[in-house]
């Protein structure tokens, strides 16, 4: 999350793709005073509403998969295993809610989400590691207020032909392959289409 111009609220920009009828009235969009986008403003309550909802589908099919004691305590001391040291320092997002909503106010904020054990649990065939319905659901209704992303080590094809959200960026390849969002393309000329949707990694 980047600090930007709001300042009691969260600001956050909306696909201009967006009809108004589906804004819920905690949701209002406005021309930015500083340049043509369009932003959109959130209530706490609805920012809260809208991502509870994600997690709410996620949390099944997140990877939770604690090491063994074995393999990370040196001893009989809690202070001296790694993997505890590590919690402390990078606490699980699921189990910090509050603390992220906090944060973020005031602030822009981007969503961007892993894919197997995040989206789609995790089995033992890759070729069929499929999102739910529901989860499909739930990630267009954030994309819907927050710019959102898919990080995955699979290729970016492949992680569209699971997901088959156009209003998504992804980046495949861990990060080597990005394509951004396509929901607004048509309008647009091929040459405007190829340098939106190809972004070089840098
Ligand atoms: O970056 P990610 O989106 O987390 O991708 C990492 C790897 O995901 C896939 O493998 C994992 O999920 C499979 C399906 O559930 C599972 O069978 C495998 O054990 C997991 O490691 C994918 O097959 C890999 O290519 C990705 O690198």
């Amino acid at each position: 999350m980047s600090d930007h111009v709001a300042q009691s609220q969260p600001v956050l920009s909306m696909p201009s793709s967006v009809p108004s009828t589906l804004m819920p009235s905690s949701v209002t969009s406005k021309r930015h005073p500083c340049s043509s986008a369009s932003v959109t403003y959130i209530s706490r309550r609805k920012l809260v509403e809208v991502v509870d909802g994600l997690l709410g589908v996620m949390t099944p099919s997140s990877t939770h998969i604690k090491p063994s004691v074995h393999s990370f305590s040196d001893g009989p001391s809690d202070e001296l295993c790694p993997y505890k040291a590590w919690l402390a320092t990078c606490p699980s997002a699921l189990a910090s809610f509050d603390r992220i909503i906090a944060s973020a106010q005031g602030k822009k904020i981007a969503l961007f989400l892993d894919y197997d054990g995040t989206l789609s649990p995790i089995v033992n065939d890759p070729e069929k590691a499929f999102m739910s319905p529901e989860m499909r659901a739930a990630v267009k209704n954030v994309a819907k207020f927050f710019p959102t992303a898919i990080v995955s080590g699979r290729s970016r094809d492949k992680v569209f032909e699971f997901v088959q959200l156009k209003e998504l960026c992804y980046a495949g390849s861990h990060g080597m392959d990005i394509m951004l969002s396509s929901a607004d393309s048509e309008s647009k000329t091929e040459d405007d289409k190829e340098t939106k949707l190809f972004q070089p990694a840098s």
